[in-house]
């Protein structure tokens, strides 16, 4: 872990209007069940140098403003003695990689974690003819194919992040899957990133129901 940093500070307001929305977000989501046991983090980027981000093994149903903590874009808690999330590099990853990605979100709903099981021999869900696509933006018909990105999961940090960064081609990709772990999605800000996390949510299930069907 990271020792703390001294500087910089941060705007307390920013901060709090920031932790209002993840916990809002975080909740719902929990109660829809795609954060078992105290699975998932989300985060909101601050600044250019910090995020906003939930503290490490939290029940993300029963959060409150005081479980979000802030780090710097090295994972490094700031002002704080908290641990932040296990996973928060991957969402440094993607705001250092898109300076216009303002929050990243990160469930375990079953239907992601199958998929990605599922899919992991092919390293992409090609999803194909969803109307669902224009809910993704950059994205403006159903006339095409999109590959979501799955990767291999790891306990090790940063082969786990080399492996996403290898695999983010594709300009409004907007999501990715890791094996038998759960889906990242990110956005401009937490509504974009939402509305992303719940369009890959439900075309993954209709490719898995779709499977079934076809036997
Ligand atoms: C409950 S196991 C899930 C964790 O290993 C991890 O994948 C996760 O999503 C939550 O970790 P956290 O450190 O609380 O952010
Ligand atoms: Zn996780």
């Amino acid at each position: 872990m990271n020792a703390p940093t001294s500087a910089p500070a941060f705007d307390h307001n920013l901060y709090a209007g920031c932790a209002a929305q993840i916990v809002s977000h975080t909740r719902e989501l929990a109660a829809k069940g795609w954060t078992p046991a105290t699975a998932g983090n989300f985060s909101i980027r601050m600044s250019a140098d910090l995020a906003a981000i939930t503290i490490s093994g939290k029940d993300k149903g029963r959060l409150s403003e005081a479980d979000i903590m802030v780090v710097d874009m090295d994972n490094r808690p700031v002002a704080t003695h908290h641990r932040p999330s296990a996973e928060t590099a991957l969402h440094t990853h993607l705001y250092r990689r898109y300076p216009d990605v303002g929050a990243v979100l990160h469930t375990h709903s079953p239907t992601q974690t199958i998929a990605g099981l599922l899919y992991a021999p092919e390293g992409r869900v090609r999803l194909k003819g969803y109307e669902l696509f224009k809910a993704l933006r950059g994205h403006t018909t159903h006339e095409k194919t999109f590959d979501l990105p799955v990767v291999p999961n790891s306990q090790d940090m940063d082969e786990l992040t080399a492996s996403v960064d290898a695999v983010l081609s594709e300009p409004n990709t907007w999501g990715y899957l890791i094996a038998g772990h759960g889906l990242y999605a990110w956005g401009k800000d937490i509504s974009e990133a939402r509305r992303h996390l719940d369009a890959f949510e439900f075309m993954l299930g209709c490719e898995l129901e779709m499977r079934r069907l076809r036997g």
